[in-house]
């Protein structure tokens, strides 16, 4: 990462590792001699919301891997907290509790299920499922789950089973999932894909939402319509590195993302 000397006399670099939410510096993936992740260095301020895009093969998967834990970095930082926690060490149920939370590509909730029961299993500190259906839940956690209802609009859709959601519910179900654990950071992961233009539309809702309550979230998502609705900085990732960041039009805007990405 180019360090520029900032104004207080702290080097850049050091500026963002104290404050970030989430540092990654010079990170380094390598599967059998390919390397996934090259170098790859970025930050995500506490609040942020910022959209990651890329060609296939780009990096993405293996950036939120080494992010929850899932693969470990052969080199580079990945610090989250302010600088304070190296996430390189903990393991992904350790880096989980500490607030990160992921949403994979396709929707996993609990089909036979209901809606509420599939929220209520995902409260936080409930690891065991079964007695956490049948015990009551206290005033705090129903507050929270109407809370989330109303955040992912699906009030009216508690008693129904998990599996009659159409696609699009589903993936706000279990986005509503995510947010029951409380999480500061969220890494979601195309949530758009196989959804139709009004869901679409609903999702960056969602998520513009979701982040003005205070949590910091990464999307990655190829669906341009859907980063454009999101109105934030945007990263493109190309052989594991950062190619260009800025807004959606700065980047598209990018020579080389057209050559590799956008234009294709
Ligand atoms: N476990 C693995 N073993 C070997 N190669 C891997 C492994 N995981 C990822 N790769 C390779 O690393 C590169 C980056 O993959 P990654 O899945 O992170 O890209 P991506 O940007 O998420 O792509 P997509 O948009 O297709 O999901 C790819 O070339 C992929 O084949």
């Amino acid at each position: 990462m180019v360090a520029p000397e900032a104004p207080d006399g702290l080097g850049a670099e050091k500026k963002s590792l104290t404050e970030a939410l989430l540092y990654l510096d010079g990170v380094t993936v390598t599967f059998d001699g390919f390397r996934a992740l090259n170098s790859l260095s970025f930050t995500v301020d506490p609040g942020e919301m910022r959209a990651i895009i890329g060609p296939n093969g780009a990096g993405k998967t293996t950036m939120m891997d080494v992010i929850t834990g899932k693969t470990r970095p052969d080199k580079g930082d990945v610090y989250f907290n302010g600088g304070t926690t190296d996430l390189a060490k903990l393991d992904e149920t350790q880096i989980a509790t500490l607030g990160i939370g992921r949403k994979f590509q396709k929707p996993t909730v609990f089909e036979s299920h209901t809606v509420i029961d599939n929220l209520r299993l995902a409260l936080k500190g409930q690891r065991s499922a079964l007695p956490n259906i049948f015990r009551r839940e206290s005033a705090a956690e129903r507050a929270l789950i109407d809370e989330i209802f109303e955040t992912i609009k699906l009030t009216d859709h508690r008693w129904r089973l998990g599996g009659e959601l159409s696609h699009g519910q589903k993936q706000w179900l279990e986005i509503g999932m995510l947010l029951a654990q409380d999480p500061k950071l969220l890494l979601v992961d195309e949530p758009v894909a196989g959804m139709t233009d009004a869901e679409t539309a609903q999702t960056a809702e969602l998520l513009r939402e979701i982040n003005a309550n205070g949590h910091s979230v990464v999307v990655v998502e190829h669906d341009m319509t859907f980063v454009r609705d999101l109105g934030v900085r945007v990263m493109c990732l190309h052989e594991g590195s950062v190619l260009a960041e800025g807004t959606l039009d700065q980047v598209s805007a990018n020579e080389r993302v057209i050559e590799v990405y956008l234009g294709r």
